[in-house]
């Protein structure tokens, strides 16, 4: 006689999923949310812990010639202080959703170190150098900033957070991005680049005119496959930061909520790096970092839609939301609340004596 057909976790998930007093699927998103979790702790009654957003902040040379930026590089660091004040969008939401805010300084050009302010002092140096003339940083410096990252992310976890979301903040930091994800990706700078803080028209030609420069003077288009390189010629400090961190999130098996088109950016510079130490996935099946994340919401920068399509990712959210910050992460965590807590506390077809379909 045959064995029986034993189960696998995830189709006992699904089975849980299918049979709570719901047609299947009505829950929509939320159950493939549920159904993510639970394969992540590789529970079916799985539980958000200590739920973290981490700003990490970080200047850039190019922002001082104002070539590609509508606010002045000073903004990044008073930002940080209004975020050590609690005054910015990100507090705000993080009250709201009960979320613990910290915020990093990755490489903004001003010393915190003597002001009274929660500021975790990561600071790799004084702004990236301007890549129109030269790298941005060198090697060893995008690779102290990922192991920073990584190791704030080991910190938080150890200390019990299991759910993060990835913030940041810094004034050019949209034209890091999307050097970064015209080079991985092999599509055109033009594709990704968008107003940022917010560019008129004229302002926003001249900033494609600057950044395609960019791409020629480094040849980018050979970098694609080439993280670490492709982070020291046009990376920003708090992006290859926040690479470190998702590569160390995902490595121990926490929720990660991705934010904005910086956020994204950061999120496939780390899959690079994922791929080329051909690490195994923590879960079965899953081969990239992006099969690990949830993705929070839609921005309005222009480029953040093309490489969500180019994922082939649907966020969870569309706010026309571009502030970065972490806001899009902070505002999508209690959805992600809402499918642990169906998953775990609503009563099955069994259970609650409802009858199912025939
Ligand atoms: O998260 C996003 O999608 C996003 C889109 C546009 C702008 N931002 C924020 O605006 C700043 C960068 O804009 P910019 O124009 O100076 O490159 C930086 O601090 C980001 O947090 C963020
Ligand atoms: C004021 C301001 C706040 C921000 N928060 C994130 N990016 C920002 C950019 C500006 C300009």
């Amino acid at each position: 006689m045959a064995a029986p057909y034993k189960l696998t976790f995830e189709e006992q998930l699904r089975h849980i999923i299918d049979n709570k007093t719901k047609p299947p699927g009505a829950l929509g998103r939320l159950e493939e949310i549920a159904l993510q979790i639970g394969l992540i702790q590789q529970i079916t009654n799985p539980a958000i812990q200590h739920p973290h957003i981490v700003v990490f902040a970080g200047d850039h040379g190019i922002a001082k010639t104002g070539l590609v930026n509508a606010y002045p590089q000073e903004v990044t660091a008073q930002m940080v202080l209004n975020f050590a004040q609690g005054g910015a969008a990100i507090n705000v939401f993080c009250r709201q959703n009960k979320l613990t805010l910290k915020v990093v300084d990755a490489g903004v050009n001003f010393d915190f170190t003597s002001m009274p302010v929660k500021v975790i002092n990561a600071k790799i140096g004084f702004g990236t150098k301007n890549y129109l003339n030269e790298p941005a940083m060198t090697i060893v410096e995008a690779e102290q900033a990922i192991e920073k990252g990584r190791s704030i992310v080991r910190q938080l976890a150890a200390d019990g957070c299991n759910c993060i979301g990835f913030g940041e903040m810094g004034i050019g930091n949209t034209s890091s991005a999307t050097l970064l994800l015209s080079a991985i990706t092999g599509l055109p700078v033009v594709e990704f680049t968008g107003r940022g803080a917010g560019l008129n028209d004229d302002q926003l030609q001249k900033k494609i005119d600057t950044l395609q420069q960019v791409y020629e003077k480094h040849a980018l288009n050979t970098l694609g496959q080439q993280p670490i390189e492709l982070l020291s010629k046009v990376g920003g400090f708090e992006i290859a930061m926040m690479a470190g961190a998702y590569l160390e999130a995902v490595h121990l098996k926490m929720i990660v909520l991705v934010d904005g088109f910086i956020a994204t950016s950061a999120l496939l510079v780390a899959n690079e790096i994922f791929r080329l130490t051909k690490q195994p996935s923590a879960i079965p099946g899953w081969t990239t970092l992006i099969d690990h994340c949830i993705f929070a919401h839609t921005s309005q920068e222009a480029g953040h839609e093309k490489i969500l399509r180019h994922l082939g990712v649907t966020p969870l959210l569309h706010l026309a939301m571009r502030l970065g910050e972490g806001t899009g992460a902070a505002l999508a965590m209690p959805m992600v609340q809402a499918a642990v807590n169906f998953l775990n506390e609503m009563a099955s077809f069994e259970s609650a004596g409802v009858s199912n379909k025939e």
